[in-house]
């Protein structure tokens, strides 16, 4: 990293005590008061995060330039320049321009309908603040965009660090600073200043500072906010070009398979084409330089070059009516593509298919009686984890128990015991504990003892419990029975220790004494069973991944009528390699006990095992999967950043909305795949055409003129296929383009379209003989540009995805394109314009003829179509 963020985190010197770096901000450890805040609003400006920022019109108008198609052209476009041909140049320079302004403005558009909904979706963070002066400091959400210096901010599991900040407190904090310095592990940080003049160090890797744009992995942290809007270390990153990296794809989406790859083996075979073009009439006619012009029109010709606007405006569309119907946003458009391709959608169970509202079932000792104490004591370890960790906020199950806890006790339990230490729990760890002791009289205490009070999944704490192996099994099997029961099942026990001032850690978690379950039930999200029923009808595959106990994700799945089959926990998934565990996941419906790491390996092995796969997740432990995956889904009320890694962010309640976006994906992909198939067959009958008729005759079979001006009219006509609305059959199936496919339908569609193109040729090869002279070639030109229109409104009408043949009614834009073609075909050669473009009319008899040969083609395409429907589809 070339750029050093000391030297923009100015003032205060990361060195110095808490107090020192607080006064230095003019803050206090009870923080800002309103006034205060808004005052340094106004002087420091909004927090506004550098990555939001809008691409502006010149760079969006630059990004199109980049694409290879456009590459493509305006690389032949000065071939023209060079040869004088500045008909062909001035051509080629309307279509990129034309394209680029298209494509941009899609892009403008799909931004602006999404950015309302963004709105909606921003983040916040936890501040302490006071109301004036004199009243007492309380925690408060703020959106980050109103952070100031000298802010107090919270942390915690999941949240984005919403400026730089100089940490006072932190109990386990550790980051992940990926998108600054890439590097992926997370890092710990401390609040610690350690020794030093810099304080230790003098890149991200100092200890006591957080930067904007890391994100908090695990445990909690108070910090002062020092630096933000275009003072924090990412602005100054961002400003000189460096991108954020975060969001970086290790592999290739499918969209950048099938898409992006059809695109280059097109841009190969194009270059191909034109010096064949070139070599063959050098061969048979002698003629040399002077047909370069016509050889880059028919590559011209050859390119999709409306491949990027089509993508790009049908893709917008798609996301611009998701977000007027405020249900969804597409965060990243090619994956509303990749949506419609999901075939695996795999789902995390808390928080996503349920409500994430648990509410106490069950409170009983170890011989399965009903007992207060035990949720007593689960209540005791959450009121102190809560406190000393610092919990900006109780997790769902925590606040379960305070509450039931505060409701039967009539008072806060745990507030007769100090708290002493506590071990959160967090990704991968699932259990907490919290070290409280007595207050008493102080001459005893050194002689009073430390409780620890732990809970957690009944697995790991039996584990840690003193237990015979008899009666360790009768408890697990007890909070089997819990669980198959579909409640979410906390083991509690405790220890008495001998006081110390030592810091407790994971390892004094043991020789505990078993106390009791607490059982809570988590209500199925409203939405979840019909949304998981259409998926299965949409042809996706759901699969729940959870951190929960493979009982209660079983019931869970049995309440939403998904067949569990056999859970398959994430121990068994640690035995196995890559290979077997690919084939394990197509078979598994429900993997149980995962940590984050087991959720983003499973959905990498259904991607390595040729699935398109989705996630769906909600929390911290769903991060690395939401990354893993093909598409990462997240519902609104997600983490930070679970909704920041995530590519599609459902507004609404409704997880239905999830099937819809999949269809409007399939939809879109479908228009993709229309077009494609529509100009690649036509196109590529037309250069075999041209390549034959440049064997066989003395002139060229069309001027480049001709090619690049009827080339202009179908493009213009294509347009319409980005807001074509393809039948109902291309909602049905996930929507993938495979390229093989789509090769053999575009060589059979091609070759009838070259027969056609032949016919064309023979017929007008009879006006040439009985016209005669140049006269012949201009009627020959007339002719033949007539049925390349007409024969390309026709494939526009007959190849549309998602129709069959005998259903070839044309609906929406595509037949007013397509009847604007015909007419154009038919009128513009006997214009002034076709006259301007040396054509003239045919004799009537002939435009019989033609009528003819494309009634016969028309009669192949439908035939041919039909035939290609019962195959698999392109
Ligand atoms: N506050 C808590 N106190 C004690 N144990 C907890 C607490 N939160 C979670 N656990 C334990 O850790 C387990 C795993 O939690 P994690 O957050 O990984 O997944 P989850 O919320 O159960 O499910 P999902 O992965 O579907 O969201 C829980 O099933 C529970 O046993
Ligand atoms: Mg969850």
């Amino acid at each position: 990293m070339a750029w050093a963020p000391e030297a923009r985190t100015a003032a205060p010197g990361p060195g110095g005590s808490d107090l020192e770096v607080l006064r230095a901000l003019e803050s206090g450890p009870r923080g800002l008061v309103e006034a205060e805040a808004d005052e340094r609003l106004a002087r420091h400006g909004e927090n506004t995060f550098p990555g939001r920022r809008p691409a502006s019109w010149p760079r969006r108008f630059a990004r199109s330039l980049r694409d290879p198609f456009t590459a493509v052209l305006v690389g032949l476009g000065l071939v023209s320049a060079v040869l004088a041909a500045w008909g062909t140049a001035c051509v080629i320079a309307v279509l990129v321009t034309v394209s680029c302004v298209l494509r941009a403005t899609g892009e403008h558009r799909a931004d602006r309908s999404a950015a309302a909904l963004r709105e909606l979706l921003a983040a916040t963070a936890t501040v302490r603040r006071r109301a004036t002066d004199a009243s007492p400091p309380t925690a408060r959400e703020v959106p980050v965009d109103q952070l100031v210096p000298g802010d107090l901010v919270l942390l915690a599991p999941g949240d984005l660090v919403p400026a730089d900040l100089r940490l006072l407190r932190a109990t386990g904090l550790t980051v992940h600073e990926a998108a600054l310095t890439g590097e992926s592990a997370p890092v710990r940080k401390s609040a610690e200043t350690p020794p030093g003049p810099d304080g230790g160090g003098s890149g991200f890797d100092r200890p006591h500072l957080c930067f904007q744009g890391s994100s908090v992995v695990s445990g909690t942290a108070s910090g002062v906010v020092v630096a933000t809007g275009r003072d924090t270390v990412l602005s100054g990153a961002l400003s000189a070009e460096h991108g954020l990296r975060g969001r970086g794809r290790r592999t290739a989406t499918p969209f950048d398979r099938s898409v992006n790859g059809i695109a280059w083996t097109l841009i190969r075979f194009m270059l191909l084409t034109a010096p064949l073009v070139l070599i063959a009439d050098a061969l048979l006619h002698g003629r040399g330089l002077e047909t370069m012009p016509f050889a880059v029109a028919v590559a011209v010709g050859l390119t999709p070059e409306m491949l990027p606007v089509i993508v790009t405006t049908a893709l917008a569309r798609g996301a611009a009516l998701l977000a007027r119907d405020g249900e969804v946003i597409v965060r990243r458009l090619p994956a509303l593509h990749d949506l419609g391709a999901v075939d695996v959608l795999c789902v995390d169970k808390t928080g996503t298919l349920t409500e994430d509202r648990p509410v106490l079932a069950v409170s009983e000792d170890a011989d399965g009686r009903p007992d207060p104490a035990v949720l007593h004591w689960a209540a005791v370890n959450a009121l102190w984890t809560l406190h000393l960790a610092e919990l900006p906020a109780p997790d769902a199950l925590d606040e379960a128990v305070l509450d039931t806890a505060a409701a039967d006790f009539g008072t806060d339990p745990g507030e007769e015991y100090e708290g002493v230490d506590a071990l959160p729990c967090g990704p991968g760890r699932r259990l907490s504990t919290a070290v409280v002791r007595r207050p008493g009289d102080p001459r005893f205490a050194l002689a009073s003892t430390h409780t620890l009070v732990v809970k957690g999944a009944p697995e790991d704490v039996l584990d840690r419990c003193a237990l015979d192996a008899a009666e360790r099994e009768r408890l697990a099997g007890r909070a089997r029975a819990l669980a198959d029961g579909g409640l979410r099942v906390l083991a509690v026990a405790r220890a008495e220790r001998p006081a110390r001032s030592r810091p407790y850690a994971p390892g004094d978690e043991h020789d505990l004494t078993f106390t009791g379950f607490v059982g809570l039930s988590d209500a199925p999200a409203p939405s979840a069973a019909e949304a998981v029923e259409r998926l299965a009808r949409r042809g996706v595959t759901v699969k729940v991944l959870t951190g929960d106990h493979p009982g209660t994700a079983a019931r869970v799945c049995r309440e939403l009528g998904l067949d569990p089959g056999e859970v398959v926990t994430a121990d068994r998934i640690d035995t196995l390699d890559d290979t077997a565990l690919a084939r394990l996941a197509t078979d598994t419906t429900v993997f149980a006990r995962c940590a984050p790491e087991h959720k983003a390996r499973i959905v990498r092995a259904l991607r390595e095992g040729g699935h398109t796969t989705g996630f769906l997740g909600d929390g911290v432990n769903d991060l690395a999967a939401l990354r893993a995956a093909d598409v990462g889904v997240c519902p609104r009320d997600g983490v930070d950043v679970a909704r920041e890694a995530a590519d599609v962010v459902l507004a609404s309640k409704d997880l239905t909305a999830l099937e819809r976006a999949i269809v409007t994906g399939r939809r879109s992909s479908a228009n993709i795949a229309s077009y494609l198939r529509i100009t690649l067959s036509s196109n590529f009958g037309n250069v075999i055409a041209m390549l034959v008729a440049g064997l066989v005759l003395p002139f060229l079979p069309m001027l480049p003129a001709q090619v690049l001006v009827q080339n202009l009219f179908f493009d213009a006509a294509q347009l319409a296929l980005a807001f074509d609305k393809p039948g109902a059959g291309a909602g049905e199936r996930p929507a993938v383009l495979r390229p093989r496919a789509l090769l053999r339908f575009v060589t059979g569609f091609g070759l009838l379209n070259a027969a056609a193109d032949l016919a064309t040729f023979g017929v007008l090869a009879l006006a040439v003989r009985s016209l005669g002279g140049h006269g012949g070639q201009e009627a020959f030109h007339a002719g033949w540009f007539t049925e390349n229109l007409l024969t390309q409104g026709m494939v526009m009408l007959l190849l549309r995805s998602g129709r069959r043949a005998a259903e070839g009614r044309a609906a929406g834009p595509v037949l007013p394109a397509v009847t604007g073609l015909a007419v154009v075909g038919l009128l513009l050669p006997l214009s002034p314009v076709g006259a301007a473009l040396s054509m003239t009319g045919l004799p009537p008899v002939y435009y019989g003829l033609l009528a003819l040969v494309l009634a016969l083609y028309g009669a192949g395409l439908a035939v041919a179509r039909a035939r290609a429907d019962r195959q698999p589809a392109a």
